[in-house]
Order: structure tokens, then C-alpha cells, then sequence
């Protein structure tokens, strides 16, 4: 087999790997930092003067994550005492026998790109733990939060929407069918509305997405929505199949979540799916991607909104909930630096879990990237063999694109987008259905 091209790495000058790490990753700490300030008098009354000392340690663990970034260190070990440390530490050992570069030491400017960024999050999150009391604190909460309140509109049109095809099982098969696939649009440009492109400002959905969706077809790349269709659809008329279960693997929180959520709920009452489960992060991770908080708060929000389309559809998924029809899951591969086909060595028991699904969509552009392995792929390049033997379950992702990283496009597509659109790989107004696995 001929060798997997090289890693997408912040050594390549102006790639957007190389932007991330020098601009858009140190704003970042800048604003976890600030939050961290802001709340300066919260810790005080929940935690007296302990709640002010752990706030100094971990804007002081933070600052010098910052300057180490800047200053293109060498990465470190991580010292804290999580459940991943030593799984993080090991990839680390392995990512330095793979030097004999320089020092033979992994920097922020040098090594894999989603190995870098990912071990910033996770430093993120060491600089909190190592500062009790404050240690369970989400620095990317409030911003998460803010996405959903600015999206209100959206999210009640989208709730009203989707009340309206109820019951779905009185609609016609052509109706569900168009239904399914205007649904699984909007949850594709629900990634549009992630927070670490924007540097973690807002970027929540102003637009009745419902009415914009025929204007932002031609910014679908990949559509395999029709394999998508053919599977479940082959699947809900199988007596043999009396469940059908979907699994997606969450990307972020608010306006996006809610789209999954409203596509979830289509597929449960259509009974293209009898369970759906969700997968989740066990830390906070790329400013606004879902945690299990996450999930509730968003779950509760909508129970007790006072827009009753809004309420009606939050005491729903909470009642699937409670039924076990839809499970939230979390694991901690979800926040290693590895790419997904090692799945099977390192979270052999989340490996057998995606086995149990009969279809697993992935959101979003991290997903994407490690599914991939986060490597300079040839555009032609086929889906099913850049997935590497990564082959849980049949599979499509879903996301916008934000990185410089595509493959299986149509000879000469690539070239045409770099004509009309320079930047058609990292703004995020393109988007892919990219589905593997048999029908
Ligand atoms: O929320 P998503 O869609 O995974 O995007 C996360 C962002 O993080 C990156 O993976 C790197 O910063 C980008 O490629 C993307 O902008
Ligand atoms: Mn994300």
C-alpha cells in the first residue's frame, strides 16, 4: 500500500494550521483568561479567599500555556491525575520518536497540527483541575450559553417546524423523505455556528435556516443524503431490524445542537430510528463542542421556555430520555489527540459501542479531521480508504468546512472552488454529506 501522506502541521507557513496556532489559538487563552477574571467575584462568594487563589493559579497556569505556545516551546507531559493523563503522556513519548529533527522534541510550530491544538484544550483543562475549588469550572460555558440565547428565533422556528409534521407517521413516504433531507441540511449548517473559528465571539444563527436552505444547495460539495435515505429506509421496512439505532457523534453546543436534536427527533418519530444515541465530550474541548451539561442545560432550557413550540419539544426529548429511546454517552477518546483509526487499540469498548449502530453520523470539522487522520489527502482521494480500516459501522460526516483538508471530490472540482473562492476550504460556507458503507 503506498504511504499516507504527511500530517497537516502549523510548519507550513500561512497554512491555516500555521494561523491557528499563531493567532487564533493564543486568542483563545486570552479569552479563557478573561473569563476566568470575570468572574473574579463569583469565585469569592461561592469559595471565600481559597476561590480568589485558584483563580490567581489558573490564570497563572494559563498565562504560561500562552507564552510556551507563543514562544514555540517544546510540548510538556501533562502532570494532572485524570483518567487520560497517562494515554496523553504516551502519545506524547511517541509523537518524540518520530523526531530526529532538531531536538527531537514535539513544538507547537513542528508537530501535527490536531495533536498541538488538541493538547491545548487538554492543557486548558489541566490549568483548571490543578485550581480547586474552582476546578469544575467550563471557562467555555458562558459562550456556549450566549449561542443558544442569540439563536432563540431560529431555534422556535425550527421547533414550530418540526411540530408541525407531527404526527409524522401520517405523512406520506414522499413527505418523509423531503423532510429527512431538509432536516439533515439545517443540522449541516448548524456547524457553521462553532465557536473556535470566530475565536470563541459569537456566532449563533440569525436566519430562518428553513428558508435559506434552497439558496444553500450549490454549497453542498458532497451530498450523500440519498445513501443516507436508502439505508434507513431499506432498514425501517426489515422486519428482521425491529430496532434501528443512529448514533451521532455531538460536535458543538447551541444553535447546532439543537439543530441534531430536532433531526433526532425526526428520525425517532418517523421511526426511520427506534434509539438514538448521542456522544458527547467529557471536558470542555474547542471552546463550544457539547458536554454532558451541556446537553441537560440545553434539554432543560427548552422544557421552560415560555415559547411553547420551544417547551413542547424539550419535554419530548426529555421523555425519550427517560424512556432509554435516546442514550447520551461519553468517553474520553473523544478528547485524545488520536485519530479514529486507532480506535480499536486505544477505546476497544467505544469501538464495539459504534459497532452496535446501523448508521453513525459524525458532526462537524474536528470529527472530520480525525477521521481522516488529520493528513494532506489528495482531493480525488477516495472516502473509504482515507478512513485508514476505520469502519465501525456504515458512517457519513457531516460538517462545513473549516480546514484545508478534503477528499473525494470529482477530478477538476477542487481547482474550479480554488478559482472562484480562494478560501472555499476554511471559511465554513461549504459543506459535506460524506457517507461510508454498504447499502
Ligand atoms: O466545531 P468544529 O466544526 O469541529 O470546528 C472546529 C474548528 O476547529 C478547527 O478544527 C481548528 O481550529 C477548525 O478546523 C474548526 O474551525
Ligand atoms: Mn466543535
Amino acid at each position: 500500500m503506498a504511504e499516507s501522506p504527511a500530517f497537516l502541521s502549523a510548519k507550513d507557513e500561512g497554512s491555516f494550521a500555521y494561523l491557528t496556532i499563531k493567532d487564533r489559538t493564543p486568542q483563545i487563552l486570552t479569552k479563557v483568561i478573561d473569563t476566568l477574571h470575570r468572574h473574579k467575584s463569583e469565585f469569592f462568594e461561592k469559595h471565600g479567599e481559597e476561590g480568589i487563589e485558584a483563580e490567581k493559579k489558573a490564570i497563572s497556569l494559563l498565562s504560561k500555556l500562552r507564552n510556551e505556545l507563543q514562544t514555540d516551546k517544546p510540548i510538556t507531559p501533562l502532570v494532572d491525575k485524570c483518567v487520560d493523563t497517562h494515554l496523553w503522556n504516551q502519545y506524547l513519548e511517541y509523537q518524540r520518536s518520530l523526531l530526529n529533527e532538531g531536538d527531537g522534541e514535539p513544538r507547537w510550530f513542528f508537530s501535527p497540527w490536531l495533536f498541538v491544538e488538541c493538547y491545548m484544550y487538554r492543557r486548558i483543562h489541566e490549568a483548571i483541575m490543578q485550581s480547586p475549588p474552582i476546578h469544575d469550572f467550563d471557562v467555555f460555558k458562558e459562550s456556549k450559553d450566549e449561542n443558544f440565547f442569540e439563536s432563540q428565533d431560529s431555534i422556535a422556528a425550527l421547533c414550530t417546524h418540526l411540530l408541525q409534521l407531527k404526527p409524522v407517521k401520517d405523512l406520506r413516504e414522499e413527505q418523509i423523505q423531503d423532510e429527512f433531507f431538509k432536516l439533515l441540511q439545517i443540522s449541516l449548517w448548524g456547524n457553521r455556528c462553532d465557536l473556535s473559528l470566530s475565536g470563541g465571539e459569537s456566532s449563533s444563527q440569525k436566519a430562518d435556516i428553513i428558508h435559506c436552505l434552497q439558496d444553500l444547495t450549490p454549497f453542498i460539495l458532497i451530498n450523500d443524503t440519498e445513501s443516507l435515505w436508502a439505508l434507513l429506509s431499506k432498514l425501517k421496512k426489515t422486519v428482521e431490524t425491529p430496532v434501528v439505532r443512529v448514533d451521532i457523534v455531538l460536535d458543538n453546543s447551541g444553535f447546532e445542537l439543537i439543530t441534531d436534536l430536532v433531526f433526532a427527533d425526526f428520525l425517532f418519530s418517523s421511526e426511520l430510528a427506534t434509539e438514538i444515541h448521542f456522544h458527547g465530550k467529557s471536558i470542555p474541548w474547542f471552546v463550544s463542542d457539547v458536554t454532558v451539561r451541556d446537553f441537560n442545560w440545553i434539554v432543560e432550557r427548552m422544557k421552560s421556555s415560555n415559547l411553547e413550540s420551544m417547551s413542547t419539544c424539550g419535554a419530548c426529548w426529555e421523555a425519550y430520555a427517560r424512556m432509554g429511546r435516546w442514550v447520551y454517552h461519553d468517553h474520553a477518546f473523544w478528547t485524545l489527540p488520536h485519530p479514529y483509526c486507532v480506535m480499536p487499540q486505544v477505546a476497544p469498548d467505544l469501538y464495539a459501542e459504534l459497532q452496535k449502530a446501523h448508521l453513525v453520523l459524525f458532526k462537524g470539522d474536528l470529527n472530520y479531521r480525525k477521521l481522516m487522520g488529520d493528513r494532506k489527502w489528495k482531493f480525488t482521494f477516495p472516502f473509504h480508504q482515507a478512513l485508514s480500516g476505520f469502519h465501525p459501522a456504515p458512517l457519513c460526516s457531516i460538517r462545513t468546512l473549516k480546514c484545508e483538508l478534503q477528499v473525494g471530490l470529482q477530478p477538476g472540482q477542487a481547482e474550479q472552488l480554488t478559482a472562484s473562492d480562494p478560501q472555499w476550504l476554511t471559511t465554513g460556507r461549504y459543506g459535506i454529506l460524506q457517507f461510508d458503507g454498504p447499502l
